[in-house]
C-alpha cells in the first residue's frame, strides 16, 4: 500500500484523550446532513472526542445521526448561524486540537464572522471547506498577506472542489493545470496547504518551513465518490488526523489516501452507481487501520 505517511500503533495506555478532541461547525436547516457526515468521518478515522457546532434548530436532527457524537448549539436566525453565533464559539476554540468548518452553513453574516473569527486566530489547526471557501472568495480575504502563516502558527487547510477553488482564484474549473499552479502560489504565499479535489486528487503544499511546495497526487478515488457529501466526509477526515497530531501537508496527504481509499472499497461492495456519502463514512471505520503503521 503506497500510503504517503503513517499514524503510530495505538498503545495499551492510550486513551480517548490521546487521540485529539475536534470541532467541525457548520450545517444549517436543509443541510444538516453534511456537517453530521464530517463529523461522524472524524469519529471514523480515529478521533477520541468529537463536536458538531450547529445552528441551534437543527441540534437534534445531527445529535440524532450518532450516539457517540456531541453537538453544540448555537445562536440562529432563519435556520441557519446568527451574527452573534461565532461570539458563543470564540471561548470554545482553544479547547480544540482542530476544527474543521464550512459544510452546509451558508455565506450568511454569522457564516462570515465565523470564518474570519477561525482565520484570525492562529493556535489551533482549521480546515476550510464550501461555504468557509465561499465566504472568503466573496470576502475578498486573499487578495492580501494579512492571513500569511509563519513558522509559530497553527496549520490552516484549504479543500476546495473545482467550482469553489475557481472563485477563490478566478481561474476556470475546467484548467485543471492553471487550478494547480493558482493553489500552488496561494500555499507559497501564504502558508496554506491546499487540497484541489478531483480524480485524482492533488495535495499542495510543504512538509516544513523551508522545504519548497510540493504537489503530492493521490493514488485512490474513483469516479462512484462523484456522489452528494463525499466532499463533507473527507473534511472531517483531515480534522481528525491535525487532531490526532500530524502537520498540514501530512494530514492532507494520508486524509485524501485514506478518503480515496474508503471510496474504492465501498465502490466494491455496493456499487458505483449506488453508493453513497453514508457508506463511505462507513467504509471509513472498516478500514482506518490501513493508516496505521
Ligand atoms: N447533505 C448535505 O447537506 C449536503 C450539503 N452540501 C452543501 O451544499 C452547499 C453547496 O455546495 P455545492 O458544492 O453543492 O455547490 P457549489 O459550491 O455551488 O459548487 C458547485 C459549482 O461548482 C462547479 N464545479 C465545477 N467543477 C466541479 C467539480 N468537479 N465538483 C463540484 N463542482 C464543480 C459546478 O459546476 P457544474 O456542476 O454546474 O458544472 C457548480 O457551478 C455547501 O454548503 C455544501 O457543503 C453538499 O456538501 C452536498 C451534501
Ligand atoms: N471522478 C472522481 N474521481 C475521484 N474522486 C472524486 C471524483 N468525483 C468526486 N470525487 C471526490 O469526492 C469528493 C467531492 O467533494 P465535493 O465536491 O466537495 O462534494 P460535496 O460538497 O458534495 O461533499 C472529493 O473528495 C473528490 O475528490
Ligand atoms: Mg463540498
Amino acid at each position: 500500500m503506497s500510503r504517503p505517511v503513517t499514524l503510530p500503533p495505538r498503545n495499551a495506555s492510550d486513551h480517548k484523550g490521546t487521540f485529539g478532541r475536534v470541532l467541525l461547525v457548520g450545517g444549517s436547516r436543509g443541510m444538516a446532513g453534511s456537517i453530521s457526515l464530517s463529523s461522524i468521518a472524524a469519529l471514523h478515522t480515529g478521533s477520541g472526542l468529537v463536536s458538531s457546532a450547529v445552528p441551534d434548530v437543527v441540534l437534534e436532527t445531527v445529535a440524532g445521526f450518532h450516539a457517540a457524537l456531541m453537538t453544540i448549539g448555537l445562536p440562529a436566525e432563519d435556520g441557519r448561524f446568527s451574527s452573534d453565533a461565532w461570539e458563543s464559539l470564540c471561548g470554545r476554540v482553544s479547547t480544540q486540537n482542530a476544527i474543521g468548518t464550512g459544510p452546509g452553513m451558508t455565506t450568511e453574516s454569522g457564516s462570515v464572522a465565523i470564518v474570519e473569527g477561525l482565520l484570525k486566530q492562529r493556535q489551533t489547526p482549521v480546515v476550510l471547506d464550501a461555504d468557509a471557501l465561499n465566504v472568503i472568495s466573496s470576502q475578498g480575504w486573499l487578495d492580501g498577506d494579512e492571513l500569511a502563516r509563519g513558522k509559530d502558527d497553527a496549520a490552516v487547510v484549504f479543500t476546495p472542489h473545482p467550482g469553489e477553488l475557481s472563485r477563490l482564484t478566478g481561474v476556470p474549473a475546467s484548467d485543471v493545470d492553471g487550478q494547480v499552479r493558482a493553489a500552488g502560489e496561494l500555499s507559497k504565499r501564504l502558508g496554506f496547504t491546499i487540497v484541489v479535489k478531483g480524480g485524482p486528487t492533488r495535495v499542495v503544499g510543504r512538509g516544513s518551513d523551508d522545504s519548497p511546495v510540493q504537489t503530492y497526487v493521490n493514488t485512490t478515488g474513483n469516479p462512484a465518490m462523484a456522489t452528494a457529501g463525499c466532499g463533507d466526509v473527507l473534511t472531517g477526515v483531515i480534522t481528525s488526523l491535525l487532531g490526532q497530531g500530524l502537520c498540514g501537508w501530512d494530514a492532507a496527504r494520508l486524509g485524501v489516501w485514506i478518503h480515496g481509499r474508503a471510496g474504492d472499497v465501498a465502490a466494491s461492495r455496493i456499487s458505483s452507481a449506488g453508493m453513497t456519502a453514508v457508506h463511505l463514512v462507513e467504509t471509513l471505520a472498516l478500514i482506518a487501520d490501513e493508516m496505521s503503521e
